[in-house]
């Protein structure tokens, strides 16, 4: 049987990594995420003037070294990963072309755009891979492929799924992967650590009389703060912590708590800080901890070495002992079963 003419192709996207774990390519890398004004959201010569001459001639070789402590043979985690997941999901989805794509480096949302439509695809399920909505990371996604796309005279039809902070397929799998290592640790306290942001971002995607000006802004998802990213990651927490049966009460002295790390710059970005939370668990006498990355569906230099090597450090200085890093949903079939169910629930009736 021949392939059909138009058929629907199916874009997952995630942030990138750089080609090797060196000095060049990690500078490459960050130039191109860094220039990104979703990323870096202030006026062009200031970012510019930020990347140029406080930015690029330090941190590359600093990052370097840390991307080399969690490298594999087959490469960036972020990518290998990446990769298996779209080889299981082909297995599942076996009447649909697949493809993975990086926001920043490669393989490029250009060049995968390019396969699918060699493929005569000309309706795509679009799905980026990040379970909260942030201007610098989903928003950055659809504002390239969008891009990308309204350049084509046939432009193709894009269907997205929507962030899927709090959808039960997401939150079983996350607890499928952790419920096991929960059993064996027994820890004393979970602690949710998800990606921060600047505060004004979040502030800019929501209602800023709402959103980080009053202190319980995030503890309910209402209309005003609908797309902040802090109050769904609030939302992702509290279901976790359901299905994972850890108490409805949360904060540092129950037994689970909410903070954000990979801070960036001098500027507040949304409290409270990694960094300052766990060695405050330990100095209030939490010997064993396990830590989730809930915003990350992928092992990634953010989890892998900033949790899973330096937080783990600053644990035990402070006098913990035993800090475990839950590992991410990567290619695990619960989570490949999941992403099947949010790409079927946008997949249009036709092939
Ligand atoms: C979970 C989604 C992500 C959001 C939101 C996000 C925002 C954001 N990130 C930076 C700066 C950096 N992030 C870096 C790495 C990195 N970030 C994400 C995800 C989100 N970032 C991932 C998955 C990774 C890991 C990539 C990998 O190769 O494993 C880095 C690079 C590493 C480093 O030098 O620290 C930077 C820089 C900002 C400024 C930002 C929002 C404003
Ligand atoms: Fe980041
Ligand atoms: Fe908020």
């Amino acid at each position: 049987m021949s392939a059909p003419l138009h058929r629907t192709g199916i874009l997952l996207v995630n942030v990138g990594t750089p080609e090797a774990p060196e000095p060049g390519p990690v500078r490459r890398y960050l130039r191109e995420f860094l220039s990104d004004p979703r990323v870096i959201d202030i006026n062009p010569v200031g970012r510019w003037l930020l990347l140029n001459l406080i930015i690029l001639p330090t941190r590359p070789k600093k990052s370097a070294a840390a991307y080399r402590q969690i490298w594999t043979d087959a490469g960036s985690p972020l990518l290998v990963h990446g990769q298996a997941l779209v080889a299981a999901l082909g297995q599942r989805i076996a009447e649909h072309p697949i493809e993975l794509a990086m926001r920043y480096g490669s393989p490029s949302i250009e060049a995968a755009l390019t396969r699918l439509r060699e493929r005569s695809c000309d309706h795509i399920v679009l799905v980026p891979l990040y379970p909260h909505y942030a201007s610098s990371s989903t928003g950055s996604a659809l504002d390239k492929v969008y891009g990308t796309v309204a350049k084509l005279w046939n432009t193709p039809f894009i269907t997205v799924v929507p962030p899927f902070y709090d959808h039960p397929a997401f939150i079983s799998a996350f607890t499928a992967v952790g419920r096991p290592r929960l059993d064996a640790l027994a820890p004393d306290h979970v602690l949710f650590s998800f990606h921060g942001l600047p505060e004004r971002q979040v502030i800019a995607s929501a209602d800023p009389q709402l959103c980080v000006a009053k202190p319980d802004c995030c503890e309910r998802l209402v209309d005003g703060n609908r797309n902040c990213y802090r109050a769904q990651c609030f939302a992702t927490a509290r279901a976790l912590a359901a299905s994972l049966e850890l108490g409805a009460e949360h904060g540092i002295e129950q037994r689970w708590s909410i903070s954000f790390q990979s801070r960036l710059g001098r500027t507040p970005w949304i409290k409270p800080y990694t960094d300052q939370v766990i060695p405050a668990l330990a100095g209030r006498g939490v010997r064993k901890l396990a830590v989730f990355c809930p915003a990350f569906v992928a092992d990634c230099l953010e989890t892998l070495e900033e949790i899973g090597v330096r937080a783990r450090a600053d644990f035990v200085a402070a006098g913990g002992e035993t800090l475990e890093l839950i590992p991410s949903l990567n290619a695990e079939p619960a989570w490949v079963g999941a992403l099947e169910q949010l790409v079927r629930e946008r997949l249009p009736s036709r092939l």
